[in-house]
Order: structure tokens, then C-alpha cells, then sequence
């Protein structure tokens, strides 16, 4: 009775809205009972097409509105004053990044960020092409041993994401700080927690910690506990690892006065590796899994590839030069994180009303604002025919390239723009070169399946990325042979 009292009183102080949405029902606003999970993202595009580009739902008396307007999403995304972080979201992000720089407001935010930005510097960053070549060499390696099966290859992403973050934090190789290699793929992997959203009662702490993916998630973080210890140690005795200074000098050099705590330190990792190792490693999902089902786009890159490694050792390492000359790559990880952008979504909570539309609707204080890139990205008025893979909309004199300001935000936009955006574009520019170079990709999931995602941070196909890697005949798989 007290619960239903409660819901009541916090349904009737509920924030009103002129939004459109599907109809509501008292106390549980759009929640439905039984909540049917998985709830697919693809009921976002529903709504979209019902009920036009603004649109609401209330999950119990909290109020959502979906926008997808660039206009729109530079206001919330850039204005300082109406927005911080929607609570309840960070209230889940927390248990499984810990409390770092996506979680953290206001100043706090400021002192972390400022920390932070400068350990992805480019210059900094020149420096882990190297990292993320030998990311590359062990990932095709797992690729060759599964001999042309079809696999998922989303366990063999995470590892390899796992290993350029570890080098590049620690500068020390994963397998010393974690020789158990079965535990790589799994480390840091939050998906499955990060969807509780969708199921309050799973987010208090006891039932959480007791549920099946709450046990895991602890044994995990107790594992990526031992990891960063071994790694702290280690990166204290060498300062620096061939002539590299791996970002954890970049937390540990503050000014006096301005330094991050042992915990804070700990938290920036863990919130680094966490959002760093899923997200590029869904980004390579999407993208191998497209190509496989665009064996045109596989044959232009892999064309432009025997073009640039024509001289010498055809499968040495990349550098950054051969980066710049592969504008098809370049080209095809663009149109893949338009058309599947990995964070699907960002939502900030309104302490100010702000005026949608061009001024047409109201979202109003209290309200939480979700900003779907994705949706955004498959507008037709951003994006023609945007439901086609077409990566040659990013080549020179394509129609993506003269597109509407802030209609692209893979990475987010304004002040709390992706602090990695840059580490993720070389290293998945660095490990497609590796695997298309060695290997042909045949499709395993079709694009039916790659769309079946289900609503969390990160977006994962129920049926994962499954493909199959058969040797180039024109190509010898080990280097030095
Ligand atoms: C393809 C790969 C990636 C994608 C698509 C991606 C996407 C995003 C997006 C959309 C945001 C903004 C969220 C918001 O506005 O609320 C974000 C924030 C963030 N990302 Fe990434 N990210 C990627 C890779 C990385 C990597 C490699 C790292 C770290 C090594 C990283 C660390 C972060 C952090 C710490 C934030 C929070 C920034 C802040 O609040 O100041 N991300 N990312």
C-alpha cells in the first residue's frame, strides 16, 4: 500500500507535456505489465514514425523525450545550464563503470576531464599505432584458428580492445597482468548489466547483487581489481616502456593541489577501459558483419589496401602515413557507426525547460532528454536512402559530406563529447586494415539480425556479429613466410 501510495504521489507531481506519445496508463505511464524483455531500440523507430521527430514516454512518472533534430541535440548537448546527467541512468552506469568521468557533474566533471583530455592528445595517441598493430597481429591470428567457421566474433573483439586499452593505460601486455586469457573477453563487459535499466527492481543494490548478472559482474570487477593493481605496480617500476608513457602518467602528473585521489585513479581506469573496450569492439562488429554482406565495399577496400602495402612486406605493421592513404577504410568505419552508432543514445536530465522544434514543443524541468543518434542518423532528410550501407556517401563529393551540421554524432557533440573519439577511430581503422589484408569475410548475420538490438548502453545484436574469415589466396598468412 505504501509503494502504491508513493507511485501515486509521484505520479500526479509528474512533469506535463505537450509532447506527443502512445497513451499512458496512471502510475505505470508507458510501462506495460508483464515488461516484455528484450525491448528492442527498434521500438524507438516506431514511436519515431507514429508519433513524428519529439515524441514521450513516461517510464512510471518519469518523463522521457526522444529527439533526433540536430538543431535540437546541439541545444541539449552543448548549453551548459539545462542539463546534467539523467540520474536513474547514472544511477545503473555507476555500479558497473564506477564513478569516473561519464558518471561524475559539475565540477567535479571539470577537474576529471581536464585530466583526461590530454592523455589522448594526437600526439599521444601517434605513439599506440604500434599497440594497436599488435592488437591487430594476435586478433587475426584468432581469426585463422577458427579455419573459416562461422563464429561470433565479438568475444575475439573484446579481447583485442581489451589488450590496446591495457597497453595503452598501463603500458604493460595484458597477458602479464592477466594471463588467464579466458577472462579477456569478458573483463570489462558491462552490456548485460548496463540493460537493467529496463528493470528497476534489478538496480537495488540487494536483489541486484543476487541476481545471476549482478554475481558475475562482481567476480569480474574482483578480477579487473587484481588486473589494474598488477598493472599500477608494474607501470610504477618502469616509467616508461619503450619510449612510450602510458596514460596512466597523464592521471598521475597533476598539478599540486589538483590531484586525483588513489580512488579517483582507480575509477578514471576502470571507466576508460570499460568504455572503451565494448565500444570499439561492437563498432568492428557492425562493420566486419556489413562487410560481409557488401562484398563490393570488402573487394574496394582490400583493393586500396594492396594498393598502399604494394611495396615490401605486405602485411608489416601500419603507420600512420598508410592511415591517411585509406580513405575507403576511412569511409566504410564512418557509414558503419552512422548506420549502427555503438551508444545508440545519451540522456540528460533538464533542470531548465528547453524549447524544441524551433521553438514548436516544450520539454520541460525534470524531464529527461534522450538524444538518439541513431535515429538521428537514419533520417532521410540528413541521410538519403539511409537504411542502405553505402560508405561512399564519406568519400570525396559525397552527399555526407556536405551534410547538416551536428546531423552525425557518433561520438556525441558538445563539452562531453566521447574523450576517446580519436584512440577509437585509429585503432579500428589499424585492426580492419590487419584483417582485411589477411582475410575474405563472408556474412553470418543477416541484416535482419544486426538490427535486432536490444535498449541498453551499448547496442549488441541479440545474435551477435557472426561471420566467417577465409585466407586471401593472394596473401600469406604469416608475414614472415
Ligand atoms: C567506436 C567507439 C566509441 C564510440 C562510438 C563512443 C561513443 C561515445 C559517446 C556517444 C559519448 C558521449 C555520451 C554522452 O554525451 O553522454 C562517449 C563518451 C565517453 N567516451 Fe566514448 N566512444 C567510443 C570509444 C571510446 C574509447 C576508446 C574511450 C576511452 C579510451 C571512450 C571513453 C569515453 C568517456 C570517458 C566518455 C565520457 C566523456 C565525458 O562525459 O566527459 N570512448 N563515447
Amino acid at each position: 500500500a505504501v509503494a502504491v501510495a508513493a507511485a501515486a504521489y509521484l505520479w500526479a507531481r509528474r512533469p506535463r507535456t505537450e509532447v506527443p506519445g502512445p497513451p499512458t496508463i496512471p502510475l505505470l505511464g508507458n510501462v506495460r505489465l508483464p515488461i516484455k524483455l528484450p525491448a528492442l531500440v527498434h521500438g524507438l523507430v516506431d514511436c519515431h514514425q507514429r508519433y513524428g521527430e519529439i515524441f514521450r514516454y513516461y517510464l512510471g512518472h518519469k518523463l522521457y523525450i526522444v529527439i533526433s533534430r540536430p538543431e535540437d541535440a546541439r541545444k541539449v548537448l552543448t548549453s551548459s545550464k539545462t542539463r546534467e546527467r539523467d540520474p536513474y541512468c547514472m544511477h545503473v552506469m555507476r555500479t558497473v563503470v564506477s564513478d569516473g568521468l561519464i558518471t561524475c557533474n559539475g565540477d567535479t566533471w571539470k577537474r576529471h576531464r581536464k585530466a583526461i583530455d590530454p592523455a589522448f592528445h594526437p600526439k599521444a595517441l601517434t605513439q599506440l599505432v604500434d599497440t594497436f598493430n599488435e592488437s591487430g597481429r594476435v586478433l587475426c591470428e584468432k581469426l585463422a584458428a577458427s579455419a573459416g567457421a562461422t563464429v561470433d566474433v565479438y568475444p575475439l573483439l573484446m579481447a583485442s580492445a581489451l589488450h590496446s586499452i591495457v597497453k595503452a593505460i598501463f603500458g604493460v601486455e595484458l597477458d602479464r597482468l592477466e594471463p588467464d586469457t579466458t577472462k579477456h573477453s569478458r573483463i570489462a563487459e558491462i552490456r548485460k548489466m548496463a540493460a537493467t535499466f529496463l528493470r528497476p527492481w534489478k538496480t537495488i543494490k540487494g536483489v541486484m547483487w543476487l541476481s545471476a548478472e549482478g554475481r558475475e559482474l562482481k567476480k569480474h570487477m574482483a578480477d579487473f581489481r587484481r588486473l589494474v593493481d598488477r598493472g599500477l605496480a608494474m607501470a610504477r617500476e618502469n616509467m616508461k616502456t619503450d619510449g612510450i608513457t602510458p596514460l596512466i602518467h597523464f592521471l598521475w602528473d597533476q598539478k599540486p593541489g589538483e590531484n586525483l585521489s588513489e580512488e579517483e585513479i582507480y575509477n578514471e581506469i576502470r571507466t576508460l577501459t570499460v568504455s572503451g573496450v565494448e565500444t570499439t569492439a561492437t563498432s568492428l562488429g557492425f562493420t566486419l558483419a556489413l562487410l560481409g554482406l557488401h562484398p563490393e565495399w570488402q573487394r574496394l577496400a582490400q583493393a586500396e589496401l594492396d594498393d598502399v602495402f604494394s611495396a615490401g612486406d605486405r602485411l608489416r605493421p601500419a603507420t600512420e602515413r598508410d592511415l591517411s592513404q585509406l580513405t575507403v577504410i576511412d569511409a566504410i568505419v564512418k557509414e558503419s557507426l552512422r548506420l549502427f552508432p555503438p551508444v545508440p543514445s545519451t540522456v540528460y536530465l533538464l533542470s531548465d525547460d528547453v524549447a524544441l522544434g524551433g521553438g514548436r514543443l516544450v520539454a520541460p524541468r525534470g524531464s529527461s532528454v534522450l538524444v538518439s543518434f541513431l535515429l538521428m542518423h537514419r533520417r532521410p532528410d540528413l541521410f538519403p536512402e539511409p537504411l542502405q550501407f553505402d560508405p561512399g556517401r564519406f568519400l570525396a563529393g559525397g552527399s555526407a559530406t556536405r551534410r547538416r551540421p551536428d546531423s552525425y554524432l557518433p561520438f556525441g557533440g558538445g563539452p562531453r563529447r566521447c574523450v576517446g573519439a580519436r584512440f577509437a577511430d585509429v585503432e579500428m581503422r589499424v585492426l580492419l586494415a590487419a584483417v582485411l589484408r589477411r582475410f575474405r569475410v563472408l556474412p553470418g548475420s543477416s541484416r535482419h539480425q544486426l538490427e535486432q538490438i536490444p535498449c541498453s548502453v551499448t547496442a549488441h545484436p541479440l545474435t551477435g556479429f557472426r561471420i566467417s574469415c577465409v585466407p586471401r589466396n593472394d596473401v600469406p598468412l604469416d608475414s614472415s613466410r
